[in-house]
């Protein structure tokens, strides 16, 4: 083989990259309600932008594992078992360079499942990508250890709403319903990248039973997260001087009821993703 030839990324290195890119641009956009961002830690006492950012350089072994489990032409029942034992490994890369402390598990899952279904599926849209996702999501995973109740599954049942799970179960449409066309709607209109992330960010909030902001404050806070996104948006959105102030009011009343929309965050992440994902759709990864 060409000695170029060899020093080329191969898809799924290419994969991976763009899955830690899009972790990193998540992590450093900034001012993010409630959440790690350039200005802080937001609601939580264990995070940092600096842990974020070494979590999301660790996981890029797992992502690119993903994709080359995808390339095997594996029956999807038996991908989908090959991704939990990855998907484990991942979190367990994770809490090793973050001394135990939970920086990325929803994003392995979210950003894990789209990875793989950008290989196995050869999906032609960003829509049929967030499907085949969702369609290797709802797969039995077999080698799923029995533990305690996650912070997710407990809300998740005293709530009565769907999580992390469901989410990805019905093909993710906080990305390709919200996330995604908010981000092209806020481009287009003329604000900059940053606002139209934000703008894609709150745009998933309007909507999404977020698990950890459920676990922080309860319905109480989860309907603020929703009002108050809602409101930016309306207020044109986080390029105009109202949509920004109603950001900062957001901000101080999510940071108030200690409760973070991590959940938002990873499907924000999972956008970007997407959003670079799709013009090589299918099979120009
Ligand atoms: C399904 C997962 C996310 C666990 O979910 P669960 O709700 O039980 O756990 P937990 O409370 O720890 O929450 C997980 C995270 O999901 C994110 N989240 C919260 N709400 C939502 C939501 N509505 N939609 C999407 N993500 C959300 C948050 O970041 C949260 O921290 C996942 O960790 C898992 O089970 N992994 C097993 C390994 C596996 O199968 N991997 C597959 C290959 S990717
Ligand atoms: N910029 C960000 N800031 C904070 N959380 C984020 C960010 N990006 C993604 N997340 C997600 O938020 C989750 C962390 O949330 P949280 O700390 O509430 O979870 P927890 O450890 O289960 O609960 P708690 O800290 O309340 O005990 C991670 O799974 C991560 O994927």
């Amino acid at each position: 083989m060409p000695a170029l030839a060899r020093l080329a990324p191969s898809p799924a290195e290419r994969l991976a990259d763009l899955a830690v890119t899009a972790l990193v641009d998540e992590a450093e956009l900034s001012p993010k309600p409630a959440l790690v961002d350039r200005r802080g830690q937001g609601a939580h006492q264990d995070l940092s932008l600096g842990l974020m950012l070494t979590s999301a350089q660790a996981l890029r072994p797992c992502f690119q594992a993903m994709a080359e489990a995808a390339e095997l032409g594996l029956p999807a029942a038996d991908l989908r078992r090959l991704i939990g034992r990855l998907g484990r490994d991942g979190e367990a890369a994770m809490l090793s360079v973050t001394g135990g402390v939970n920086t990325h598990r929803g994003a392995i899952w979210a950003l894990g499942l789209l990875v793989t279904a950008a290989v196995h599926g050869r999906p032609g849209s960003a829509e049929a990508l967030c499907l085949a996702a969702g369609r290797l999501a709802s797969l039995p995973d077999p080698d799923a250890p029995s533990t305690l109740p996650s912070h997710g599954q407990r809300v998740a049942q005293r709530y009565g709403v769907g999580g992390a799970r469901a989410e990805a179960a019905a093909g993710f449409p906080a990305i390709h319903q919200r996330g995604l066309p908010q981000l092209r709607a806020s481009r287009q209109a003329g604000a900059g990248e940053q606002s139209a992330r934000l703008d894609a960010l709150l745009a998933i909030m309007t909507r999404l039973d977020d698990t950890c902001v459920l676990h922080r404050g309860g319905p109480v806070a989860l309907a603020t997260m929703q009002q108050g996104a809602q409101a930016v948006l309306d207020a044109s959105g986080s390029a105009s001087l109202a949509g920004r102030r109603q950001l900062l009011v957001l901000d101080r009343e999510l940071l108030a009821a200690n409760a973070s929309p991590g959940g938002a965050a990873d499907l924000l992440a999972a956008t970007l993703l997407v959003d670079r994902l799709e013009p090589r759709l299918p099979g120009d990864l």
